[in-house]
């Protein structure tokens, strides 16, 4: 031991979790964008080498379930929800979103975790029972203050809040409350000493304005169970049924073996497919970051944290708020019925270009306009630029192969025959070497529109260069150091593009015949890889990435 510090290092891990979402309709380009920037992080964590978890579901109690199933027939929202649930498994299967675990708020484990943190905030205080009058939003499926509350401007007899601009009725019931207005100056002080628990910026700034600006009031927690017949009872207490987002937000400490586990922070292992155990429940939740919609921060930045901090338990790392996708100036949305259907998508353009276009056009604090233009331009400059670049490479007329054997050996320096070339290359050299870690501070920070600017700047660069060099014009040994150094480029990005493309990042790697094994961190080290190209100019092999047809 050196001062109390161990010696032997603790492996890094990371939980990232999506919302877990409403299957009240079929799943959207929405759904999608957040699954997939989870998806992203967590695939850029295990590139890294670090441990990863990533935990996505479905939110299936509650009266808006309760009451699209009965809208469609089912006389057990149960067998509603089963329905409608595996929507959002094809959408992540066809999006290659590797989840880790996919959590029902319906799951027995989920059930009994929600239990013991009612019973805990209970037994400490923070849930007593009380009447329960104000403005009710079935479709948010919570109650707003008077202060949120206007007229509806097309319909003078309807009401609305303004936080979502759905309809609200005044109501009037006994249940349990949530003391709230407690956690008010706790929250500011927590907010403030940790300044990135809500992330970015601007949210952070919101969110401390609306409990400086309007102090929190007790919570309403539960509903009679006549009226909301499909959630969790209160324990003890079966004539009222929890508030589903008490339900919902627990599932973030569910899916990772639950509070018991994290309390006794002891080995957990009954839920994962990619690992067998939860060494350390406990260190998984304080690297835990939910990922979220800015339609649901309050839930997340406001009440789970009072939830937790009432039940004695710890605060996840950081709340990552994004934008919406908006369609004719509204939030793309099931209820409204505005959306994309990502599906149909993916059937003309690919999931892989999807998923680029939706990291590449949008920012968190900014919301993004859906254009399939822009889309089909993608995939033409995938063929055009990357695609081409790899191709050209792989002409019968060079020979990667031998390059690669000459080249990747340090002691034989990248030479051109002209000054401004020798240029061109240095930089590229210099661009790819700076390039892993500038991508990976943009990963971690949640801005992969600014790192993948970067990766088509250097696609841009290689292929200038690529044209001004000129190899099928020169000796072989100028050509070999022009076509390693194009290789290089087209090798590291895929290595590095893996988590955004894993599909078309594979299919790069195999055109150029870099083994399954070197494609990791390990490999983005340009001369890192001394054995790929083998074959690569073989005649009659595949293009790497097809052109597709203009849909509109
Ligand atoms: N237009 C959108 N843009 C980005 N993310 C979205 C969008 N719509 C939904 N989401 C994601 O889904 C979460 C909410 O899921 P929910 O099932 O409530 O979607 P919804 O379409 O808004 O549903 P509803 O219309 O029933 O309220 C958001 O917090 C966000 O993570």
């Amino acid at each position: 031991m050196l001062f109390g510090r161990s010696l032997i290092q603790r492996r890094l891990v990371s939980h990232i979790t999506s919302p877990i979402f409403y299957p009240n309709a079929k799943p959207h380009l929405g759904h999608l964008y957040s699954s997939l920037i989870c998806d992203v992080f967590h695939r850029w964590k295990l590139l890294q080498g670090e441990e990863s978890l990533f935990t996505t579901g479905t939110d299936e109690h509650g009266l808006k379930i309760q009451l699209a199933s009965e809208k469609n027939g089912f006389q057990n929202p149960k067998h509603f929800a089963d329905k409608l649930y595996s929507d959002f498994i094809i959408l992540d299967k066809s999006f290659n979103i590797n989840f880790t675990r996919f959590i029902r708020t319906t799951d027995a484990d989920h059930i009994k975790n929600v239990e013991k943190l009612w019973k805990l905030c209970h037994e400490r205080g923070f849930i007593y029972q009380g009447e329960h009058k104000g403005w009710y939003s079935v479709s948010d499926e919570t109650f707003y203050p008077e202060s949120k509350i206007i007229e509806d401007p097309v319909n003078a007899r309807k009401y609305l809040n303004t936080e979502t601009n759905n309809e609200v009725i005044y109501h009037s019931e006994n249940n349990y409350f949530f003391k709230l207005s407690h956690f008010n100056d706790i929250l500011i002080d927590y907010i403030q000493s940790n300044p990135k628990f809500i992330y970015p910026e601007v949210r952070r700034v919101q969110v401390l304005n609306e409990l400086r600006n309007n102090r929190l009031q007790d919570l309403s927690i539960s509903r009679p169970s006549f009226r909301l017949k499909w959630g969790i009872d209160v324990p003890g207490d079966p004539s009222q049924k929890m508030y589903v987002w008490f339900d919902a937000l627990c599932n973030y400490l569910t899916s990772i073996g639950g509070i018991d586990a994290v309390v006794n922070n002891e080995p957990y292992n009954k839920l994962l497919h990619t690992i067998k155990e939860i060494q350390s429940p406990r260190d998984w939740w304080n690297n835990t970051t939910h990922v979220i919609g800015k339609d649901i921060i309050r839930f997340h930045t406001i009440y789970w944290p009072s939830f937790l901090m009432a039940a004695g338990l710890p605060l996840p790392k950081q709340v990552v708020v994004h934008s919406h996708w908006i369609c004719n100036g509204t939030k793309m949305s099931k209820s409204l019925g505005n959306v994309v259907d990502p599906l149909l998508m993916k059937k003309y353009y690919g999931s892989d270009p999807m998923r680029w276009f939706l990291l590449e056009n949008t920012q968190l604090e900014e919301d993004g306009d859906f254009q399939e233009d822009k889309l089909f331009l993608l995939t033409e400059m995938f063929a055009s630029k990357w695609g081409n670049l790899v191709s050209r490479c792989c002409s019968p007329k060079f020979n990667l192969q031998r390059a690669v054997q000459f080249f990747s050996n340090k002691k034989n320096a990248l030479l051109v025959n002209s000054e401004t070339l020798q240029n061109e290359a240095d930089n590229l050299v210099k661009k790819l070497g700076d390039l892993p870690s500038l991508v990976d501070k943009k990963m971690n920070d949640f801005q992969t529109a600014s790192a993948l600017r970067h990766v088509w700047s250097t696609i841009n660069d290689a292929n200038a260069f690529m044209q001004n060099a000129e190899p099928w014009t020169k000796e072989p040994i100028e050509q070999d150091a022009i076509i390693f150094l194009c290789m290089e480029t087209s090798r590291i990005l895929s290595i590095l593009c893996q988590p955004i493309i894993p599909d078309l990042a594979a299919k790069l790697l195999d055109r150029i015949d870099v083994g399954k094994e070197k494609r990791t961190a390990d490999f983005l080290r340009i001369r890192a890889d001394t054995t790929y190209g083998v074959g690569s100019n073989m005649k009659g092999r595949k293009v790497p990435i097809k052109r597709v047809t203009r849909r509109i």
